[in-house]
């Protein structure tokens, strides 16, 4: 991933209303060429709007965007010739054959050499002789990845990819993006799931009710996020001595042992432990789990748990 790169994409106090309902509350978030970008939020939430918008299907009701320094709104055809998009809600024609759909989008996008695309069919195991009507939902979803990828596109918006993927398919499917990526092109992935942005995103933008409530890095997030620590004393401890610490609250205690919640760093939990007489000390890594639907909770009362806020309401 290139940060010093001029971003690949560009938000900035995006907005789209739909009359009366709210779409997307200014929006706003950079992605570097060649990284991840996940993009994470409840049902509702503004991420397939935001990535219509971006890709030039809908027109923002107010702020700027650019993808490839290009505006949507007048460079859609251009920005599109460039990206590789895999709806959420994929419509394919229905009588075509995954064959026939293959070769149709090919010669839109003028791709004549099939080394690649057959690779991926093969490597999917992307159903191709069927009418398309015929396929399963994750029969479906292969061949609509294979379109997104088949022509190397600079840029990679795929909207719930692995909906409807077996875990092999899953499993798969990061493998295709960490190669994307290692080939130093750009993904932007929008998910529900915590597990997947984890495991591939470099970095994530959470969205609740059309605005951004945090966006930062997954290691970023990570530090961030509350820890559990235990300590064990021998006989009667003063634990206001810990709990008086910036970022430390008691959770409970059950004979000797202690149990602490921790946001930031633990150099004075340590030293304070120590001066009190500590015997023993376990601490758990950062759940992000419950750090995501504690962001899913918090912000409906504009409320955030770390991390760079970059816009609660
Ligand atoms: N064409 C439209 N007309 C009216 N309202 C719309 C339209 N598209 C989106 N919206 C509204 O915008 C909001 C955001 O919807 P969006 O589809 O972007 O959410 P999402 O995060 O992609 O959700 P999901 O995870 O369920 O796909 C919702 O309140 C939705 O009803």
């Amino acid at each position: 991933m290139d940060t010093t790169a001029e971003p690949l994409v560009e938000v900035d106090q995006l907005t789209r209303r739909f009359g009366p309902r709210r779409g997307v509350t200014d929006v706003s978030f950079t992605i570097s060429p060649g990284e991840v970008f996940g993009f994470l939020g409840p049902n509702g939430a503004g991420k397939s709007t935001t990535i219509r918008l971006l890709l030039g299907l809908y027109r923002p009701t107010s702020g700027r965007m650019r993808v490839f320094g290009l505006d949507p709104t007048r460079d859609g055809v251009a920005i599109n010739r460039r990206v590789g998009y895999l709806p959420g809600e994929l419509a394919l024609p229905p009588k075509l054959t995954g064959t026939q759909l293959l070769d149709r989008f090919a010669s839109f996008r003028g791709l004549t050499d099939r080394t690649y695309r057959d690779a991926l069919s093969k490597r999917f195991g992307a159903q191709l002789d069927q009418p398309v009507r015929t396929l399963s939902k994750g029969n479906r979803q292969k061949l609509g990845i294979v379109l997104a990828f088949m022509h190397r596109p600079e840029l990679l918006v795929l909207d719930e990819p692995t909906s409807g993927l077996d875990p092999l398919m899953q499993d798969e499917f990061a493998h295709l993006v960490r190669e994307t990526v290692d080939d130093g092109r750009t993904v932007l992935l929008s998910s529900h799931d915590l597990e997947e942005v984890q495991q591939l995103g470099d970095r994530l933008a959470i969205i609740k009710e059309g605005r951004i409530i945090v966006t930062d890095s997954v290691e970023g997030l990570r530090r961030s996020a509350p820890r559990t620590v235990d300590l064990w004393f021998e006989g009667d401890v003063d634990t206001a001595q810990i709990t008086d610490l910036d970022g430390v609250e008691l959770r409970g205690h059950e004979d000797g042992r202690y149990t602490f919640s921790v946001t930031g760093t633990v150099a004075e939990l340590l030293s304070t432990a120590g001066r009190l007489g500590a015997v023993d000390i376990s601490a758990r890594r950062a759940d992000l789990d419950e750090l995501f639907l504690s962001y899913y909770r918090d912000a409906a009362d504009g409320g955030t748990t770390g991390g760079e806020v970059t816009d609660a309401h």
